[in-house]
């Protein structure tokens, strides 16, 4: 199977603050893959070295085999990138915002005509296509920020924190154009807080630190690793948890048994699959179960559990400098802006 990404111990070092510490990750074609991570992860910086906005300071990126730095062009027009920040030039039309963008990833001009009329009417403002961009609702431009992502027709969709600010109604319209888009075909690559928007999207996820991979799986198997409770209401609970601590004895799935208010809480990983074990094992200790009740451990609860850091080491390793003391890749600029020349303010050279 083809790969849509392929990081090799890729490192980023912002003089001496090291924000990608040897991050290596496959992403399959077709898969929605979601990075979380804490504030200050790195989650934007790979991103920025897979567009060509900062240079690596080792280790290999490949987009559909295409090297990041050596086969720039090609990587990069395999991409459509939304990112955070809204760096779009707000002189223009948005229409001809797109049909530009189109003509500079290689699109003949009357297919980019079309392409940017079908990239407004997928994001649902096609009605706004003579309007400045300065001149858009804040949800109108991050829809546009999408729009702009599309019309290059892209194997690879990088969408950094899509749902930052936005209200519920436009979340839940992106979810669902990029689940269909999914579907046809393009791989995605999510970055978020948002836990629950991995969580129903994402069919893998990494989770960054301090620019680490501390761990890929799936939603599920990383909700797995979590504790859940299993609380069950006893017609006759005993006087103390003692008595029911020999449970199951030997299932190193749980961790904890004790009683609350008279109901009996098991603490256990997969309590889903502990759950009917504990029933049949109660049932023959001829104890009746009045109610039952499974609560899972949330993503959120995995999540910050992995990124959970000591007192007082908050900050990344070699951390001198914060982001306002840019030294390349700083987010004002066009993506498509290659290293050297977005530096030179040069917006569309070539490399
Ligand atoms: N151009 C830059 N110059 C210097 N340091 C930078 C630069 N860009 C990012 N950094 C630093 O690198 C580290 C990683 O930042 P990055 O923006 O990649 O993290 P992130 O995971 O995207 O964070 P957030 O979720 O807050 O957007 C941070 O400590 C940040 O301050």
């Amino acid at each position: 199977m083809t790969n849509a990404l392929e990081v090799e111990d890729l490192r980023k070092s912002y003089r001496d603050l090291d924000a990608l510490k040897g991050v290596s990750l496959t992403v399959p074609e077709g898969s929605f893959f979601g990075l979380l991570g804490p504030n200050g992860a790195g989650k934007t910086t790979f991103i920025n070295v897979l567009v060509g906005l900062v240079r690596a300071s080792g280790g290999d990126a490949r987009v559909f085999g295409h090297d990041v730095e050596d086969d720039y062009r090609q990587a990069r027009d395999c991409i459509g990138l939304a990112p955070q920040e809204f760096n779009v030039d707000r002189f223009f039309p948005i229409h001809e915002v797109l049909e530009h963008k189109a003509g500079y990833h290689g699109v003949p001009h009357e297919v980019a005509a079309e392409r940017a009329d079908r990239a407004l009417k997928q994001v649902g403002i096609y009605d706004k296509r003579d309007t400045r961009f300065d001149w858009l609702s804040g949800g109108m431009k991050r829809r546009f920020m999408l729009a702009r992502a599309l019309v290059t027709d892209p194997d690879l969709l990088i969408l950094d924190e899509p749902s930052a600010g936005v209200d519920v109604q436009l979340r839940r319209d992106l979810w669902d154009l990029v689940t269909e888009l999914n579907e046809e075909g393009t791989t995605v690559l999510l970055t978020t807080h948002y836990i629950e928007e991995a969580e129903r999207l994402c069919d893998e996820v990494a989770i960054l630190d301090r620019g680490r991979v501390v761990t890929v799986a799936s939603p599920e198997e990383l909700m797995d690793r979590g504790t859940d409770r299993v609380v069950i209401a006893l017609r006759e609970p005993p006087a103390s948890a003692d008595a029911l601590s020999e449970l199951r004895p030997g299932d190193d799935r749980i961790e904890d048994v004790s009683l609350e208010e008279d109901r009996l809480v098991v603490t256990a990983r997969q309590g889903g699959l502990v759950a009917p074990d504990l029933v049949r094992e109660l049932d023959r200790a001829g104890h009746e179960i009045l109610d039952m009740e499974i609560k899972r451990t949330s993503l959120e609860e995995v999540f910050v559990d992995m990124t959970r850091h000591e007192e007082g080491d908050g900050r990344p390793d070699g951390d001198g400098v914060d982001g306002d003391d840019d030294d390349e890749g700083g987010n004002d600029r066009d993506d498509d802006a290659p290293l050297e020349t977005a530096a030179t303010g040069d917006r569309e050279g070539s490399r």
